[in-house]
């Protein structure tokens, strides 16, 4: 087993004390003056060498004219994408030949039209269901877990009752399906019928709520976790708060979890049952949904692990998060069930066999990347990772206080073959649950897919910018151990 011992660590520590700054787990968030950002806003690892125009351009492209940019664009293009599902075939080329036709303005004019004003069915829906995940949330049982303590010495406890929340959830639906379409000849697939209005209602309502949470952050913030940068639209956009409760609810545990990765399944059962009631069981739609549906189910397993990744520990509740969750999940992240609506394939038992396959496949090596960080950490290092003692590095940092503490970064299993390996397997995965779509019809099912690419890879940056003002001479003897960022050997 490689490690750093102690009095080198001491050492290396003091030779990189006096370039990198105090950081812990989520010190870009503790400080949204000059740290935080979000995935799209992340800086280069090379800041501090830019002059201070250059500094001071970035800062304000990063802080000011990136959140206007993508909350002026970002609520718009979900209703775009459902357009582009239901009124162009899923073609970009069709959808593009309308704002063509009409111009930019008069495109948009014309999409936003097709939107219909919210009906009281979809509200109380929405409402119903909202309702339902906040008791689920309360009285569910779970054990206790801990997420990692942030840099003004928090540490966030949560009840890790996500699998139980699913299940349950999945089974309500079901009963509700049959009761309703039994008893009262309804079917949940108004919420496809009526898409455009679901995604209406939740851009409005999750702007008002991080309205909501900018002030509250302000004025009574949950932990000291919190502050303000100084720039409103910064603070809307990235939050005042990094771990913010309503009537003691975690707000985070609520948008990412129990709503937007939450309704993202209830979303694939709507979409599945409505092809099913136009076009009967349909194969593509199957080998699809299934994929999808494990991935959930891991992903509640593992909710736990959740806690501690980015989202969680450094994002701040603002519209970037919560928005996100709340709006941009159902709006794109479903949006490949959504395309396959209207789209049959055809894809036969084989293909479809081969996709579930590497679906399945690919899902495994995600999940195993990200428990097996967790399980040597857990051990200390003293455990086996792929039937040998992993190679780790004890990198130590420094938390806002000036106290030190000790971090293992893992350089062996999937995170010997590179800094973020498992991203490739999130990739693959996804392009499993989108390529029953085939590639006859437009490309609106692999928007996903694209989307994910640029976001992973400009995690990938934002992350090792992250670690590297953490962990200092440690981060960089980690890249010299682990060169490669997503793609081993290539990138
Ligand atoms: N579908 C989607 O939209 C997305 C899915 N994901 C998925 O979510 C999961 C979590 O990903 P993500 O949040 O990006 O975070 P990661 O799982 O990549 O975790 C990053 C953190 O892990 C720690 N770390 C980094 N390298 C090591 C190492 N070698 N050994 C031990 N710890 C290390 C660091 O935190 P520390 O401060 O603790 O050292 C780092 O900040 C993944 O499965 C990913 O695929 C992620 C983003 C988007
Ligand atoms: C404002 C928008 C332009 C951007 C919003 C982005 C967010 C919706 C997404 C950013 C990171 C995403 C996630 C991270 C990690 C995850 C774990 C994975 O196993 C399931 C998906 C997810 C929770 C995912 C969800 C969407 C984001 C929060």
């Amino acid at each position: 087993m490689l490690q750093v011992d102690a009095a080198d660590a001491q050492r290396i520590l003091l030779q990189a004390g006096s370039r990198s700054r105090r950081h812990n787990a989520d010190s870009d968030a503790s400080d949204s003056n000059d740290k935080g950002g979000g995935d799209l806003l992340s800086t280069g690892l090379h800041e501090y060498q830019a002059n201070p125009l250059i500094q001071a351009l970035k800062h304000f492209v990063q802080k000011t004219l990136m959140p206007i940019f993508l909350m002026a664009t970002t609520p718009t293009l979900v209703i775009l994408l459902w357009f582009c599902a239901v009124h162009c075939d899923n073609s970009f080329t069709k959808l593009g030949a309308i704002f063509s036709e009409k111009s930019f303005i008069g495109g948009l004019a014309f999409v936003w039209s097709h939107v219909h004003s919210p009906s009281p069915a979809i509200v109380a829906i929405l409402v119903s269901y909202s309702a339902f995940a906040l008791c689920l949330m309360r009285l569910v049982p779970g054990n206790t877990v801990y997420g990692p303590l942030t840099p003004k010495g928090n540490r966030p406890q949560y009840t890790d009752n996500g699998f139980s929340c699913f299940l349950i959830t999945i089974a309500a639906f079901l009963v509700v399906t049959v009761v309703c379409k039994t008893y009262f000849s309804v079917s949940p697939t108004i919420v496809y019928d009526r898409f455009d209005e679901v995604l209406l209602v939740l851009n409005i309502f999750s702007m008002l709520f991080c309205l909501l949470l900018y002030v509250k952050g302000l004025l009574a913030p949950s932990t000291s976790d919190s502050g303000s940068s100084g720039n409103v639209i910064f603070d809307y956009y990235w939050g005042t708060e990094l771990y913010p409760r309503l009537l003691g609810f975690d707000v985070k545990v609520f948008t990412n979890c129990r709503f937007g990765m939450t309704v993202w399944p209830l979303l694939v059962c709507v979409f599945a049952l409505k092809s099913y009631e136009l076009h009967g069981p349909v194969d593509s739609m199957l080998v699809s949904a299934l994929l999808q549906m494990i991935y959930f189910a891991k992903f509640f397993w593992w909710e736990a692990g959740y806690m501690c990744t980015i989202d969680i520990m450094v994002d701040r509740a603002g519209y970037y998060i919560c928005w996100g969750c709340l709006v941009f999940i159902p709006g794109l992240y479903a949006s490949v069930s959504l395309s396959l609506v209207n789209h049959p394939v055809h894809l036969g038992l084989p293909l479809s066999v081969l996709i579930v396959t590497l679906g399945v496949l690919a899902i495994y090596v995600n999940y195993d990347a990200d428990r097996q960080k967790l399980y040597v950490r857990n051990a200390q290092g003293e455990c086996l990772v792929w039937g040998r003692k992993p190679v780790i590095l004890r990198a130590r940092y420094m938390l806002d206080s000036g106290e030190t503490r000790e971090s293992i970064l893992l350089a062996s299993g999937w995170w010997g073959l590179a800094r973020h390996f498992h991203y490739v397997a999130e990739i693959a995965l996804t392009f499993c649950w989108s390529v029953p779509a085939l590639f006859s019809g437009g490309l609106l099912p692999y928007t996903y897919c694209l989307w994910l690419v640029l976001l992973l890879t400009h995690r990938s940056y934002r992350d090792d910018e992250k670690c590297g003002k953490k962990y200092g001479q440690f981060w960089v003897q980690y890249r010299q151990l682990v060169p490669s960022k997503i793609i081993p050997y290539i990138f």
